[in-house]
């Protein structure tokens, strides 16, 4: 894709709700986190096919905290939004809260996730660029950009 296209942020913000089940919960009546793992990653890829328009890979993901626990019958919601792109990969941050009764939401889980952009051969593809529009988009580029370096640090030092 000819990089001088480019997207807002919004055009790509994703968000999932879910009720937390039974199924949902591990053997001590908490949200098990392989679950909400597995909702993460499909708002991520979410937003990054939006971005891209393309089908999209998880390449890796970074700084997965679980902040607090989650219980039977709450109600989950994930918000997904593009914070950094390179050539043919996008840094995704994908916030879960639980939402209370009152409508009031504290945060449970933060994770940001690299996705790549595949063309129809499976090869990374260009993405669109990002058009910043807030001070906290702009903040979360430049912290993308030392995230993006760090990364790359532990890929090449393999640690
Ligand atoms: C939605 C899902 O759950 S998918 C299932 C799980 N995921 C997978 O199966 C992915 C398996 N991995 C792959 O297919 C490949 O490693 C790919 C497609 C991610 C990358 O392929 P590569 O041959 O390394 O491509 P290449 O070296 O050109 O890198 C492409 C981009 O990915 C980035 N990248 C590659 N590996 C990583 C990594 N481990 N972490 C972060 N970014 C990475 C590169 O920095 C580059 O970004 P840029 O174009 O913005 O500069």
């Amino acid at each position: 894709m000819d990089k001088l296209v480019y997207k807002k942020v919004s055009d790509s913000k994703t968000e999932q709700i879910q009720i937390l089940m039974p199924e949902h919960i591990n053997g001590f009546n908490r949200l098990f986190g392989g679950k909400l793992m597995e909702w993460i990653d499909v708002v991520a890829a979410v937003v990054a096919r939006r971005h891209s328009n393309h089908n999209v890979t998880t390449a890796s993901v970074d700084n997965l905290q679980f902040k607090s626990a989650a219980y039977i019958n709450s109600t989950i919601f994930l918000s997904g939004q593009v914070t950094y792109v390179g050539k043919t990969s996008m840094e995704v941050r994908v916030t879960t809260y639980v939402e209370n009764l009152n409508g009031i939401r504290q945060m449970i889980n933060r994770a940001y996730l690299v996705l790549v952009a595949l063309d129809d051969n499976d090869n990374p593809v260009h993405v669109p660029g990002l058009v910043l529009e807030t001070d906290e988009e702009r903040l979360e580029w430049e912290a993308g950009e030392k995230r993006r370096e760090l990364r790359k640090q532990r890929r090449l030092g393999a640690y």
